[in-house]
């Protein structure tokens, strides 16, 4: 029987046909309640703002790698709500298991009443489970709950080889927990220890073992081939009673599988606890593995064997980073903007132009490409940015934040009618900085609120780079720059012949002037910067 849609309807659910294939289980409905009660008030209002939300009884890795930690970063990476039992406290590095302390049975209980009377739980997915008590508490108190399905990675033992739980759970398994799932995901070891010890080896023999398993009573199997021998494919063998799937993927050439399968059985919770049916559930783990091993091939962490992989793409980002710093709104006084219409014109690549600029004096970069194609972009910006980081200036993005994302460049800018800074900020994250072009006080005090870090406010003077503009003139700038909580760099017509007037307005807020034409519509950009540069000395030289 097809299962798919179980999640389409989720207030229409049986939870007896769900959560257990096999088994009643007990149901507290909202329904038999009185709607105008402070619970069906409470009920209505979470059920709008309801976040998917998984459950994990699982056994902590103190190395991070797989178990709750592995759970907890792969539902944080797919915007899923996560809770976490503790079943068992491994001592476990990227070497192997140097210790292992079960919480007691009673403890269990009272982690998994807590989490359960409380929060509403989508899914539920169960890791390691170290004793046939553990099991069977877990079973107990799941069949008084309402959670929507059971996803269970049966742990027997790590990658390393050392036992997480022995052989005396199986029964638990077979009888109690199996038969309560929706799905059950185990590797080539495992499915052969539940299967009483066949030897597993062929992408055929996953099969039958899949469909042997399928018997304890689980709706779905999925039996994993990461450790089939390499070079052959990460060929993962699904079969839903009736058909089979292969799931294949290139096997990536790395150590850092530690908590592979912690991860793809919590990436198939979080997945159905956001609405999805089974099997794109299973193809989006399988893909969110895959992609992660593949970012993850290189790095180093522990010196054993097995090491963790990164959850949320983000580590490589910081290696080497000693050139990296955050931003210091001193770092405005001389703002160098980029134009490649300019720079073609004088015959100089962008990288060339950014590099004089720096040698010049200029103390940010940003790059403001209008004409090149997405890619090119993005390979610029890296470029750029390896000359900006080796000289410890920061480099912005103009508009686009995808390039600054992809380049993972320092910042962006962004104008009134470019993506608002509150979701840049989503996008890119607490530390990447952001500036807004603002004319007027509304302007400056709304990117404050939006989490800007600081605003461009012009056009000062007319200008030729941008045609049409506005123009606000000192008094304007000097009004924004009272009304603003945040730096102001000045832009718009300055130059060696006037950017002592604008520094000088003589408000301790405006931190310095940005340049487009005055550096790079000249015939040296390095000797222009450097007159600019002496210009702003001498200003902030003088007594105030
Ligand atoms: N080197 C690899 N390259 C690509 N996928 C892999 C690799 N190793 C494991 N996988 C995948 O990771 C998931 C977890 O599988 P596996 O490592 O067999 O489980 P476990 O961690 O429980 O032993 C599966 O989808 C498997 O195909
Ligand atoms: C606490 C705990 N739980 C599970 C695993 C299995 O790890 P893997 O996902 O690599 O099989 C582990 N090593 N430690
Ligand atoms: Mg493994």
């Amino acid at each position: 029987m097809a299962y798919s849609g179980f999640l389409s309807h989720p207030l229409s659910f049986q939870v007896s046909g769900v959560l257990s294939a096999r088994l009643p289980v007990t149901i507290s409905t909202s329904s038999d309640r009185n709607p105008n009660s402070v619970m069906a008030v409470l009920e209505e209002r979470s059920s709008k703002h309801k976040v998917p939300h998984v459950l994990t009884v699982a056994g902590s890795d103190s190395g991070a790698g797989a178990g709750i930690q592995a759970d907890l970063k792969t539902c944080a990476a797919l915007g899923v709500y996560c809770s976490t039992v503790i079943t068992a406290i491994t001592a476990q590095n990227t070497v192997g298991v140097q210790g292992v302390h079960p919480v007691p049975e009673e403890f269990v209980a009272e982690q998994l009443r807590s989490v359960l009377t409380d929060m509403q739980v989508d899914v539920v997915k169960t890791g390691m489970l170290p004793s046939i008590g553990i099991v069977k508490t877990l079973c107990r108190i799941l069949k008084e709950f309402r959670v929507r399905a059971l996803v269970v990675d049966p742990v027997m033992a790590s990658t390393s080889g050392d036992v997480l739980a022995g052989p005396s759970i199986l029964a638990g398994l077979w009888k109690e927990l199996l038969p309560m799932a929706v799905i059950v995901t185990p590797n080539l070891k495992e499915a052969s220890a539940l299967l009483g010890g066949v030897q597993l080896a062929t992408v055929d023999d996953m099969r039958s073992a899949a469909k042997s398993i399928h018997d304890f009573g689980p709706r779905y199997v999925l039996v994993k081939g990461g450790d089939l021998p390499a070079p052959l494919d990460a060929v993962d063998v699904f079969f839903d009673g009736e058909n089979f799937h292969e799931l294949r993927a290139a096997r990536i050439k790395t150590r850092n599988t530690h908590g592979t399968g912690c991860t793809l059985a919590s990436c198939i919770a979080a997945e159905l606890a956001k609405g999805s049916s089974m099997l794109p559930a299973v193809q989006v783990a399988k893909r969110y593995v895959e992609t992660a091993l593949d970012y993850s091939k290189d790095i180093v962490i522990g010196s054993g064997p097995q090491g963790p992989f990164d959850h949320l793409f983000k580590l490589k980002r910081n290696v080497c980073s000693s050139s990296r710093r955050g931003f210091n709104p001193n770092d405005l006084l001389l703002y160098a903007i980029t134009d490649s219409r300019m720079n073609k014109k004088w015959g100089r690549s962008i990288t060339d132009a950014v590099k004089a600029a720096i040698e010049g004096g200029a103390t940010i970069i940003q790059l403001r490409e209008k004409e090149a194609e997405t890619r090119e972009f993005v390979e610029l910006a890296k470029a750029c940015l390896e000359i900006s980081r080796s000289h410890g200036v920061l480099l912005l993005i103009n508009d686009r934040v995808d390039v600054a994302l992809a380049s993972d460049a320092d910042g962006v800018h962004v104008g009134q009618s470019d993506m608002s800074p509150r979701i840049a900020r989503a996008l890119l994250g607490p530390e990447k900085i952001i500036g807004v072009s603002c004319k007027t006080p509304e302007q400056a005090l709304q990117a404050w609120a939006d989490g800007a870090d600081y605003i461009g406010c012009g056009g000062v003077f007319p200008t030729s780079t941008k045609a049409n503009n506005l123009t606000v003139g000192l008094d304007g700038l000097k009004t924004v720059c009272l009304s603003s909580k945040l730096p102001v760099v000045a832009i718009g017509g300055i130059g060696v012949g006037n950017a002592g007037s604008v520094m000088e307005i003589g408000v301790p807020n405006l931190k310095g002037i940005a340049v487009v034409s005055a550096l790079f519509d000249r015939e040296c950009v390095s000797s222009e910067t450097k007159k600019l540069h002496s210009v702003l000395m001498d200003v902030l030289s003088m007594p105030k």
